[in-house]
């Protein structure tokens, strides 16, 4: 607290240093001159005050009486309102005078008629201008320094708005008190079972601290809520706070960063202060990876100092709570990878929650949640919605919910209809639609084969991913595009990762099928694909010649080789394996679709009239899926993964590129 007058009393007085002087040195350039015949008018008149005889520059410096400057009043001695009250004054003219001594005699004679002249000689040596200005400066300097101190003690007490300037160091933590408690509570969030569950503990603690306490054990300082972005860790800590009626402080990490010194690490105490006076209490850091990014890691530059105060001195603060301090950090990230190792050391973020994506049912509760508000036609199925919006977070479902009431208000829709909940998860998706796209019927043809080939060969092969939707609408980049419900897995086996890449190159197999060539638009299908057998070989020892070896280096060493970790030999049988792999599963693809080509017919053209078919239209073509898992519910984890896998994940699986855009240089903006 004490260090906010220190920061700012020095930058203070430079400014009123600089406003006095300034227009002093500027005032003395800007005085008229005058020559030894008009000077000697103007005395005759009466008009002369004081004249400042200055030997070395043979000038003088003439001040008219008050009368006279009345007269002709100056221009800039308006325009500075500082000029009359607080500057030296400022000479009217400047004389130029030619012989001294022929001079001092003609003004020794006029000034017998002019007594109220004052010359130099007549001064003591302290009122010399310069002095004055300085003791002026004096004077003002202290007067604001007072100014300053008595707002500064209001500005502590009574900490009101309109002073930011002087609140630097203060953090700005919104907070959320009895007068504006937070409303949220567990039954606002969906889903998240089994986060819910580890944070009501937390919800306990804040209750009933004694219980705990009682019995020895220590109150959990820090939760760390670890997920994607819009999964609802802010809400899950709002509901924390809801649930205890506490006190509820919330900020984002980039809040602290400051481009002053020590402004980061006051704030961190600051805000700990004002906890503390509330506990119990929650605070809240969103994005607490802006200050928690692991220090002195490949940061030569040092810029990053502040940042490394700042969290220096929350750590310090977590460390510094007694059992007795009731306040309980919450913290979000969606990169708890690169947190510094201390933040998460036992006292401090010992506790990490999990909040992953919605699975199904997840999702249809959070349907639930934000339909709650929207007018709907009774067609519209929460199940059906949840289905259709895979990878999707919460966010982007309340998103959903929202999009689709614009859409039907924009139709004129008396209620919200199951057609607009799609157009908005299309609009969602991938940007929107683009209905008037020229697309040629040629070309038409050739997305709804490739997307028929892809949902083929996912049907019937055994392992791979069931499909959900598939679209020839183009939007954004995408002509088209097919969605798989990813599986809940934690392990692929080989057999999986073979059939996904046969589905994955069914497309291109159907375009050869068909029309007995391929087109440029499935650069993301053999990028995806090569990606898989590359790993398949290189990381997960699954290709038979090349054996059981993996390249990977899960310590992230590798990246400052600049070698390969295999010898040139090796590296061409890996390749040919590579190859290998791949060309076996698209012959094996080309060989499925041709013997399944009535079925492939038959899936594009109900494309080619549907546009979008789902997962009724394929069982109606090919009937059920035996082998299928029914789309099953797996039970909450809420675990953080404990490596990082090299596979990826995909959602939407297949987006196929412009045709017309063939660009190698940018594959990744699929
Ligand atoms: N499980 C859920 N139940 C209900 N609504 C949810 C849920 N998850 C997210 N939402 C909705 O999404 C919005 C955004 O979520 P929130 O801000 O909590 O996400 P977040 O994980 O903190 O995101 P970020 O990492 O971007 O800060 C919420 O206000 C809420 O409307
Ligand atoms: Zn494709």
């Amino acid at each position: 607290m004490n260090n906010k007058g220190f920061n700012w009393f020095f930058p203070i007085a430079i400014i009123a240093l600089l406003l006095f002087f300034v227009p002093n040195f500027l005032g003395d350039n800007s005085a008229k001159s005058i020559d030894e015949d008009g000077f000697f008018k103007e005395m005759q008149a009466g008009k002369i005050q004081r004249v400042l005889i200055d030997k070395q520059a043979q000038k003088a410096d003439v001040f008219l009486t008050q009368n006279a400057k009345t007269a002709t009043v100056k221009k800039d001695d308006k325009a500075n309102p500082f000029s009359n009250l607080v500057m030296a004054p400022k000479a009217d003219y400047t004389l130029k005078y030619g012989d001294l001594r022929l001079f001092l005699e003609k003004f020794d004679a006029l000034k017998q008629q002019n007594p109220q002249i004052t010359t130099s000689k007549d001064y003591a040596e302290g009122e010399s201008p310069l002095m004055s200005i300085l003791i002026q400066a004096l004077i003002w300097i202290t007067i604001l320094g007072l100014f300053y101190f008595l707002l500064f003690r209001k500005m502590g007490s009574g900490g009101g708005p309109g002073g930011q300037i002087f609140s630097i160091g203060k953090s700005k933590a919104k907070l959320f008190d009895e007068k504006e408690r937070i409303q949220v509570t567990f039954k606002d969030v969906a889903g998240l079972e089994g986060a819910k569950e580890e944070v009501q503990e937390v919800v306990d603690f804040l209750k009933n601290s004694e219980k705990y306490t009682k019995l020895g054990g220590k109150i959990p300082k820090g939760v760390l809520l670890v997920g994607p972005p819009g999964t609802g860790k802010t809400l899950l800590a709002k509901a924390v706070a809801g649930e205890a009626k506490v006190p509820f402080f919330s900020l984002s990490g980039s809040d602290f960063v400051e481009m002053f010194v020590g402004v980061g690490a006051s704030r961190v105490r600051d805000l700990f202060a004002q906890a503390k006076a509330k506990s119990p209490a929650i605070i809240f850091i969103d994005e607490i990876d802006a200050i928690g990014r692991a220090r002195g890691k490949s940061n030569f530059s040092g810029g990053n100092d502040e940042r490394e105060n700042t969290l220096n001195q929350l750590l310090t603060e977590m460390d510094g709570f007694g059992t007795d301090t009731n306040v309980i950090v919450m913290a979000a990230t969606n990169r708890a990878d690169i947190l510094d190792k201390a933040l998460m050391r036992a006292g401090r973020f010992d506790r990490s929650i999990y909040v992953d994506l919605p699975e199904l049912h997840e999702r249809r509760q959070i349907f639930d949640v934000h339909l709650k508000k929207i007018k709907l036609d009774e067609n519209v199925d929460r199940e059906f919605l949840a289905k259709q919006t895979p990878g999707f977070s919460g966010a982007d479902i309340a998103n959903v919910c929202n999009e689709a009431a614009l859409i039907a208000a924009r139709n004129n829709h008396a209620s919200v209809t199951k057609q607009d909940f799609l157009d908005a998860v299309d609009r969602i998706i991938g940007g929107l639609e683009k209905k008037n796209k020229a697309i040629k019927p040629s070309e038409k043809k050739r997305v709804a084969y490739h997307e028929a080939g892809h949902a083929t060969i996912s049907w019937l092969v055994e392992h791979a991913s069931p499909l959900l939707k598939v679209t020839i609408v183009p939007r954004g980049r995408s002509l088209g595009a097919a969605w798989y419900l990813p599986e809940e897995r934690q392990l692929t086996t080989t057999e999986q990762m073979l059939d996904e890449m046969c589905a994955t190159l069914g497309g291109r197999a159907a375009e050869q099928v068909i029309f007995n060539n391929i087109s440029t638009g499935a650069l993301s299908d053999l990028e995806s694909v090569t990606k898989r057998a590359q790993a398949m070989v290189t990381i997960y020892g699954l290709s038979p010649n090349i054996g059981n070896i993996s390249y990977y280096d899960s310590s992230g060493q590798s990246e400052y080789n600049f070698g390969k970790p295999y010898s040139e030999e090796t590296a061409k049988k890996i390749d040919i394996e590579i190859k290998g792999i791949i060309e076996t599963q698209y012959e094996r693809a080309v060989q499925i679709l041709t013997e399944n080509k009535d079925k492939l017919d038959a899936l594009a053209n109900k494309l080619l009239e549907k546009e979008v078919i789902f997962r009724e239209d394929l069982e109606e073509v090919f009937g059920k899926r035996a082998w299928d898992p029914e789309l099953t519910e797996k039970p909450v984890t809420n675990t953080i993964p404990t490596a990082k896998e090299p596979s990826e994940e995909i959602i939407i699986k297949d987006k196929e590129e412009e045709s017309e855009i063939q660009a190698p240089e940018s594959p990744t903006q699929l």
